[in-house]
């Protein structure tokens, strides 16, 4: 009796699965993954006897191929070790794409602006979706501009699945860089809004990332009709989405740092971040 009623309040190792200092769970009851919140050897006994396929999902147009031998590289270090993982790659330039195992390559267009390479990707991701459907179980849709430095791998799977953007989780919601223009389908009021999420990782099941890019897509393009886009593309109305349709879980900012930024005390340990670059040096257009 006692016993079994300590090991539910005080599962496996009491110090390590207790995180005090940062918010593990939404008010809509989704859990935030930090380090120390979950067993990663249970989660991976949990979910590889499923025989899942996760794919993600890379853009690499125009200069940006630079990247991907470190973003791959690196995944095969980090990613879903011990699952099969398909890893889509997009760019106009296949043959600069680095050789290797379970990597497709599909040819997209360039343009003469980032900001369309940027938005343009969840109507590609939706297309590619459309035919993975039966084949695959999770996706991640990932920036290409960053590594991999820790674990990534089965606590962050759920239905639909959003990295809280490392850059504002410090900042008041007034000051979350939605877009604030009513004009656009991105639009937030000055009290919406839970988290700012980032436009450079998200994710879920195929079902549900398949309605979300087919919805940010439209509201995309449908703004794009009236003359009108979004403060930050694809990233606003991804918002806009998640405030509309709660992510099942969200991934900590350990999930997509940025190397320019000092790593703050409650970051333990840093999975994935975006390198530093040369904007003027590899974007189209600045
Ligand atoms: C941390 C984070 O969440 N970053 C977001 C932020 O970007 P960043 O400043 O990190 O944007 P970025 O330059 O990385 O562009 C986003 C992505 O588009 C692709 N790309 C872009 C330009 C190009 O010439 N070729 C190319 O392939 C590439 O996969 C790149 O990783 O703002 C962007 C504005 O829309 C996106 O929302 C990014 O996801
Ligand atoms: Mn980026």
């Amino acid at each position: 009796g006692l016993i079994k009623v300590y090991l539910i309040f005080w599962p496996k190792s009491e110090q390590n699965l207790l995180r005090t200092d940062v918010v593990t769970v939404t008010p809509w009851l989704a859990p935030i993954v930090w380090e120390s919140t979950f067993d990663p050897v249970l989660m991976d006994a949990i979910f590889k006897p499923q025989n899942l396929t996760i794919a993600a999902t890379v853009f690499a147009v125009g200069k940006y191929v630079q990247f991907l031998k470190d973003f791959l590289k690196t995944s095969e270090q980090f990613f879903f070790i011990g699952f099969n993982v398909h890893i889509y790659v997009f760019t106009d330039r296949p043959n600069d794409v680095p050789k290797v195992q379970l990597v497709s390559v599909r040819v997209v267009q360039s343009s003469q602006r980032w900001q369309e390479i940027s938005a343009r990707r969840m109507e590609m991701v939706h297309t590619l979706l459309l035919e993975l459907s039966d084949s695959t179980h999770f996706i991640f849709c990932l920036d290409v501009d960053s590594k991999f430095h820790g674990r990534w791998g089965s606590e962050s799977l759920g239905e639909l699945v959003a990295v809280v953007h490392p850059g504002y989780y410090g900042n008041p919601r007034s000051r979350f860089p939605f877009e604030r223009r009513t004009k656009s389908r991105a639009y937030m009021a000055p009290s919406d809004g839970d988290f700012y999420y980032c436009g450079g990782a998200f994710g879920g099941s195929v079902d549900q990332v398949l309605a979300l890019t087919q919805t940010c897509s439209k509201n995309y393009r449908d703004d794009e009709k009236e003359g009108v886009e979004a403060a930050w593309q694809e990233e606003s109305h991804l918002n806009r989405y998640f405030w509309e349709n709660k992510p099942s879980k969200v991934l900590s900012p350990e999930y997509l740092w940025q190397d320019f930024k000092p790593r703050n005390p409650e970051i333990r340990i840093i999975r994935f971040s975006g390198v530093i670059k040369n904007y003027a040096a590899i974007r189209p257009n600045v």
